[in-house]
Parts: structure tokens; C-alpha cells; sequence
């Protein structure tokens, strides 16, 4: 199974994307006026041939500057300088440029190749480079070819730019690679921001969050939401007759039940010491009763066991739906409200109580 990037990841490319895009475009109009200056130079220096040569590739890298202005297409712009800039190249090395000077060009290919395109395509594209570039030094005598390069020039170029391919590629091998432990990094810090150590659940200021965000939703789109605020009964008791590992291993265990009873769509979130709260979304009151019931049953059919003993545990929950509040603190203030009722009227229960249409309740 391929693994899909993470939010992170995706915003540092787009980040990166945008960043490429700039450096283009600025690489591109220094890349006009050197053109049309040295094309200038060699017009004045009795090669027309030549100058017209560079004013052409000015007018293309004009022409997909413009394009890009047009369309915004980043993968376009990409490939049309590594187009041209080979192509440039691939001319100088056959042509020589002025004074067999044009090789000297080839230098800036590697590092702009491995930070435009990924550690692979670079090579491969280098790769097929210093193929092109054997041939031209090997087989003077091709039609195409006019510049001749003396023994010493060949090893030098070779020598010398093969040891700034592997600088180039080690540089941007490293940078990714520092890109992504920093991008980790910042993941395993946000997930720490928002969730509960004991628990793996939502902390108490991720709830907050979500709550503020569902409640927008709601104000904006009508979409209405539920809350369930659930307190472990006699919690207290546990930890006095049984240690504080004990307790520790009941809010687990309940947090793992809670999670494989809401939908992937709820949020849980552990509020406080044994209180958590079921955030709901799209969910009615009566919708909201009935699974904390589910959860309470569930919870009061399991057994809790630590190191041989069984450990008394039931709930309680205090259920409320936005539509009976005019904010999130007032929401809350009612499941609390609620909960104190159940708690009130002997434990292992969810309140309030109501009737359904069988005239059944819908809680213990
Ligand atoms: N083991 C453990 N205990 C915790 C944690 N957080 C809070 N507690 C304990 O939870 C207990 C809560 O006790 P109380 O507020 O008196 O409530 P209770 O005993 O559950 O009684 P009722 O709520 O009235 O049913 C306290 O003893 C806290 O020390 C925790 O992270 N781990």
C-alpha cells in the first residue's frame, strides 16, 4: 500500500513549488538579458551566425516566460527552462560558442537540475548529458559538430564537473533530507499540541477547537451536533483501593472503548482527570443518548482486571444538543448540568432521561 503524504508534507512541496516558480522566473530574465548581451557581443565580434542563435533562445525563454504569465502551469515552466537551458547547452558544446569557451556553461546544469527536478531525474538527465557530451569530444568529424577540444581541456571538463555533479547531488540529498526530520519533527510536535499522553485521544484545547469549529457549521449551515460529557463513577475509590496504575489503565481501556463506538467523524477528547467528552457532529439529542447508553452498557459489561483483581467500573454522562444552547459554554454548562443529574440519581447512567415513542426511556 503506497502511503499518502501527510497535510505537512504536501504544504512544505507546495511551499516549495511556489518558491521553484519564483526562482524561474527571476533565472529566466537573467537568463534575456545574459543571452542578448553576449548575442550582442558576438554580432559585434563578427559571428552573426552565433548571435542569432542566442537572440532565438532569448526570444523561447521570452516566449515561456509569457506562456507561464498566461497559464500559471508550474510543471510547464519547469520543463520548458530544462528544455531550453539543454538545448543551450547541447548548442555550445557542438558549436564551442566564442573562443571553445562554451562548455564552461555546462556548470550551472547540475545544481539547477537537482533543485528543479527530484535526486533521480537529475542524474538520469546528467547521465544523458555526459553522453552527449562524449560523443561531441570523441567524433569531431559528426556534421553537426564545429568546435575541436584539445586532450587536456576533455579530462578537465569531465574531472571537473563530475566533482560538482556528486557536490550538487550530495548538497540536495542532505537538504532533503533535512527537510523532511524538520517536517517530522513539526508533525510529532502538532499531534503532542492536540492530543492527551495518557490516552491517545484529543486533549482538552484540540476539543475546544473542534467544538469552535462545529459550532461555526452549525451558525453557518445549520448542520446540528451533539455533546456527551462522561465522568468514570467513584474514580476516586479505584485509585485509593487499587493504585494509581490501575486508574491509569481504566482511562485507557475506556478511551480504546470509546473509540471503537463513535463514528470516524466524532471527536473524543479527554476533558479532564476522568472526564471526556464526545463531540457529535450532525448528530440529534436522541441520536446522542442512545450511543452513550450504548457506551454505558458496553463499559458496565466489561471487565476491568489489573494485576489479578477486577476493578468496579461504570459511567455516567450528561447528554446535550446545540439546539437547545445558544453558545458552546452554555452547551457545555447543560451536559454538566446533565451530568450532575445522573450522577445525582445513582450512577451508571446518562441523562436526561426522555421518552421515546414506545414509551421506553432511552437510558439506564
Ligand atoms: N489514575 C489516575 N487518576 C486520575 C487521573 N486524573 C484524575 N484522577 C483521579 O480521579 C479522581 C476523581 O475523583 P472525584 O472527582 O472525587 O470523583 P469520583 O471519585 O469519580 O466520584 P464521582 O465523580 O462522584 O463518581 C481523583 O482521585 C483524581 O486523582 C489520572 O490521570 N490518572
Amino acid at each position: 500500500m503506497t502511503q499518502q503524504p501527510s497535510p505537512n508534507h504536501l504544504a512544505a512541496s507546495e511551499r516549495e513549488d511556489a518558491q521553484v516558480a519564483r526562482l524561474i522566473t527571476w533565472l529566466s530574465a537573467m537568463a534575456i538579458a545574459f543571452l542578448i548581451g553576449i548575442g550582442s557581443k558576438a554580432w559585434f565580434a563578427g559571428h552573426p551566425g552565433h548571435a542569432w542563435v542566442l537572440w532565438g533562445f532569448a526570444a523561447v525563454v521570452m516566449a515561456e516566460m509569457a506562456h507561464y504569465a498566461c497559464t500559471r502551469n508550474r510543471t510547464v515552466q519547469k520543463a520548458g527552462l530544462l528544455l531550453v537551458v539543454g538545448s543551450l547547452f547541447a548548442y555550445l558544446i557542438v558549436s564551442g560558442g566564442e573562443s571553445n569557451t562554451g562548455p564552461l556553461w555546462f556548470y550551472v546544469f547540475p545544481p539547477l537540475l537537482f533543485y528543479l527536478t527530484s535526486l533521480k531525474t537529475g542524474t538520469a538527465v546528467l547521465l544523458f548529458c555526459y553522453l552527449m557530451a562524449v560523443i561531441v569530444f570523441q567524433f569531431p568529424a559528426l556534421p553537426f559538430v564545429t568546435a575541436e577540444y584539445s586532450t587536456d581541456f576533455k579530462i578537465r571538463f569531465f574531472a571537473t564537473l563530475s566533482f560538482e555533479s556528486i557536490l550538487c547531488f550530495t548538497l540536495e540529498a542532505s537538504r532533503l533530507k533535512a527537510r523532511n526530520e524538520l517536517v517530522a519533527l513539526a508533525e510529532s510536535h502538532e499531534r503532542a499540541a492536540k492530543t492527551d499522553e495518557l490516552t491517545g485521544l484529543a486533549n482538552r484545547r484540540e476539543m475546544h477547537n473542534r467544538l469552535m469549529a462545529e459550532f461555526s457549521r452549525y451558525q453557518r449551515a445549520g448542520h446540528h451536533f451533539s455533546i456527551a460529557l462522561i465522568d468514570l463513577d467513584l474514580f476516586k475509590g479505584i485509585n485509593d483501593r487499587f493504585g494509581h496504575d490501575a486508574g491509569d489503565q481504566v482511562l485507557r481501556e475506556f478511551a480504546a472503548t470509546v473509540q471503537t463506538i463513535i463514528r470516524q467523524t466524532d471527536v473524543a477528547a479527554r476533558w479532564g482527570g476522568e472526564e471526556f467528552l464526545l463531540l457529535l457532529p450532525d448528530t440529534s439529542l436522541l441520536q446522542a443518548l442512545t450511543l452513550a447508553e450504548r457506551l454505558r452498557a458496553e463499559v458496565a459489561a466489561m471487565r476491568f482486571r489489573f494485576r489479578g483483581a477486577d476493578l468496579p467500573v461504570t459511567i455516567s454522562a450528561g447528554v446535550c444538543s446545540i439546539a437547545k444552547a445558544t453558545s458552546i459554554d452554555e452547551l457545555l454548562k447543560q451536559a454538566d448540568v446533565q451530568l450532575y443529574s445522573a450522577k445525582a440519581s445513582g450512577r451508571n447512567r446518562i441523562a436526561p432521561r426522555v421518552r421515546t415513542q414506545n414509551g421506553t426511556t432511552t437510558s439506564a
